[in-house]
């Protein structure tokens, strides 16, 4: 089988659950505009999944911009405060979470957000579909977090908090973010990817599955149990 079976999930948040990483792009590009830059989506790649401040160290460099990181985060902070408590899901995340949590698949959440951005996302529309996660882990705000995606750390961290501590390969990661499967990969774990439609294939290499949506995932090709009527 081209798949190993696992036993534990961990899940990103950012535009693999909640749809906020067009939220993103518009935050981010309304405080560069001000200065007659572009928030590119080739700039947005290396930018997604790494931690808060390391994206606004990256981008203020690479578009010169006269800002300091905190004030960067500052006038972002102000745009995440309107755009993010209305973000939605997106396809077939509450359907595989709740599949999960049903058949007592242990899960966890690995977000690279800090807690604060977490809260800010979820807690008006998502709390309860988020109650379902026994265990979070905050790469943004967490200590134990040291190094953003693409480094391991995150997954590693998250691992660790299942109280059964499985093995690397007992874990399946779920990824939008190059960043993302690159840190899964070097946790030494499996990964399936949700890629933005936009993002070339070329770049969608090192996942071990591909998938336009969560909606298409076949639990089984992982030894999880199948949905009904698969
Ligand atoms: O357009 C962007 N998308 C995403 C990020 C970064 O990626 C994180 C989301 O990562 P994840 O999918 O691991 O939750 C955000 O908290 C932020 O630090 C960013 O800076 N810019
Ligand atoms: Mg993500």
């Amino acid at each position: 089988m081209e798949f190993k079976p696992v036993t534990h999930v961990l899940f990103d948040m950012d535009g693999l659950i909640l749809n906020t990483e067009k939220l993103y792009t518009i935050a981010f590009q309304n405080v560069v505009s001000r200065f007659g830059k572009e928030y590119t989506f080739e700039l947005k790649l290396k930018l997604m999944g790494t931690q808060a401040h390391e994206a606004a160290q990256t981008l203020i460099e690479a578009l010169n911009l006269p800002m300091t990181v905190e004030e960067f985060i500052t006038e972002t902070k102000e745009q995440f405060q309107i755009l993010f408590p209305d973000t939605d899901l997106m396809p077939g995340a509450k359907r595989l979470i709740e599949h999960f949590h049903k058949h007592k698949i242990p899960i966890g959440l690995a977000t690279s957000s800090s807690e604060e951005s977490y809260h800010l996302k979820v807690d008006k529309h998502h709390a309860s579909l988020f109650s379902l996660f026994p265990h979070k882990t905050f790469g943004s705000s967490d200590p134990d977090v040291k190094r953003g995606k693409p480094h391991p750390d995150i997954f590693l961290v998250a691992a660790s908090k299942f109280p059964d501590r499985p093995k690397p390969e007992q874990c399946l990661v779920f990824e939008d973010a190059i960043n993302g499967v690159k840190a899964a990969r070097a946790a030494g774990m499996q990964v399936v990817m949700v890629p933005d439609p936009q993002m070339d294939k070329s770049l969608t290499t090192e996942a071990t599955l591909v998938i336009s949506s969560l909606e298409e995932f076949q639990p089984q090709l992982f030894g999880l149990p199948p949905f009904d009527g698969n």
